[in-house]
């Protein structure tokens, strides 16, 4: 008989999901994704169920990586929203199960594990792709993403200045230029991560410097936007999962733009990094993301329980 599966609450989650074990697990998983050997890791594009009334989608993120013994699937519910709505963005919730006997063995939150993935495999994109020497770092939004974003850049690299809309400051525990406009943060800056909710374009090409690396991160839908067309098309597009862009990313789908590469063949060695140019990381989020920060969360949930 199994055994019952283990709840593990936020606060739980957030003790145990730390960014340095985090992010090498990540690499490797994104790189294992990339050489698509199905004997290896399965991952379909993310099922996403509208919900008109509320101007909302749940997407279903399931994910199998046989040789780690790895099965798991997240629920995660984002909403449209206006801006000064006090409902959340996003809410999700991850389930981790045993691939051999199909019983659930934990159900998890999935708030904080959203957070910190999306924000480690951004900073991932920034390791692989940004020039050597950045300095300004320029973050778009100012919700959860945002400040996950910030932690993990703050604990990744050290940049010289980190600009944000009016806003940021308050949630972020170290220093932020506050700008009044998306033009006065980017302009000039070397990364630019953008976090927003945005169904249209808030970042323009003629605003980016050349070379810039820009983290793209919201507008998880093929209608919704955040980059404009000139961006798009200027710059060396890489995403997450490839089908996971040309299925879900507006700026991808309306501007025509073409995917270079994935993260995981960088990874692999399998495309270049260009660094020397403008690069946008795509990401619209991997159930594969998920299921390696939810067997780290487990083992270390396991091996803290068992010396009680
Ligand atoms: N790629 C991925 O794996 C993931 C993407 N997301 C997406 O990331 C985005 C941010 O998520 P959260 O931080 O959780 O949401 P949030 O609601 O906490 O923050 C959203 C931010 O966007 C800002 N915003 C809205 N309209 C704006 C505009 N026109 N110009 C500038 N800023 C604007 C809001 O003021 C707020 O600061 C959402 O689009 C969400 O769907 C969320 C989770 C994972
Ligand atoms: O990967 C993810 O969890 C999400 N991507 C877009 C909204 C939520």
């Amino acid at each position: 008989m199994a055994n019952p599966p283990v709840i593990i609450w936020k606060d739980e989650v957030e003790r145990l999901l730390r960014y340095r074990e985090l992010i090498p697990r990540l690499e490797v998983a994104l790189g294992k994704f990339s050489w698509r050997d199905s004997a290896e890791l399965i991952q379909p594009v993310r099922t996403t169920v509208p919900l008109q009334k509320h101007d909302g989608f749940m997407g279903l993120m399931p994910a199998y990586m046989e040789n780690d013994g790895v099965l798991s699937t997240k629920f995660v519910c984002f909403y449209k929203r206006e801006d000064g709505s006090t409902l959340p963005a996003t809410q999700a919730t991850v389930v981790l199960l045993d691939p051999e006997y199909g019983n659930v063995k934990a159900v998890m939150d999935g708030e904080v594990i959203t957070d910190m993935r999306t924000a480690a495999v951004s900073a991932i994109s920034a390791k692989l792709l940004m020039r050597p020497g950045a300095e300004v770092l320029a973050i778009l939004g100012t919700g959860r993403q945002a400040l996950s974003h910030y932690n993990v850049f703050m604990e990744m690299f050290s940049f010289k200045e980190v600009r944000g809309l009016r806003g940021l400051e308050t949630p972020v525990s170290g220093p932020v230029t506050a700008c009044v406009s998306v033009e006065e943060a980017v302009r000039g800056a070397d990364v630019i991560v953008t976090v927003t909710r945005c169904t249209e374009p808030v970042l323009f090409g003629q605003w980016v410097k050349a070379g810039a690396h820009v983290a793209a991160v919201g507008a998880c839908r093929p209608n919704w936007r955040e980059l404009d067309d000139v961006l798009m098309k200027e710059a060396v597009v890489y995403a997450d999962s490839r089908e996971g862009a040309m299925a879900e990313s507006g700026d991808i789908i309306l501007s025509g733009a073409e995917v270079f590469a994935e993260l995981g063949d960088v990874i692999n060695g399998t495309k270049p990094a260009h660094r020397e140019k403008t690069t946008v990381f795509k990401s619209l989020g991997m159930g594969v993301q998920d299921a390696v920060s939810a067997k780290l969360v487990f083992d270390q949930w396991k091996a803290r329980h068992s010396q009680l």
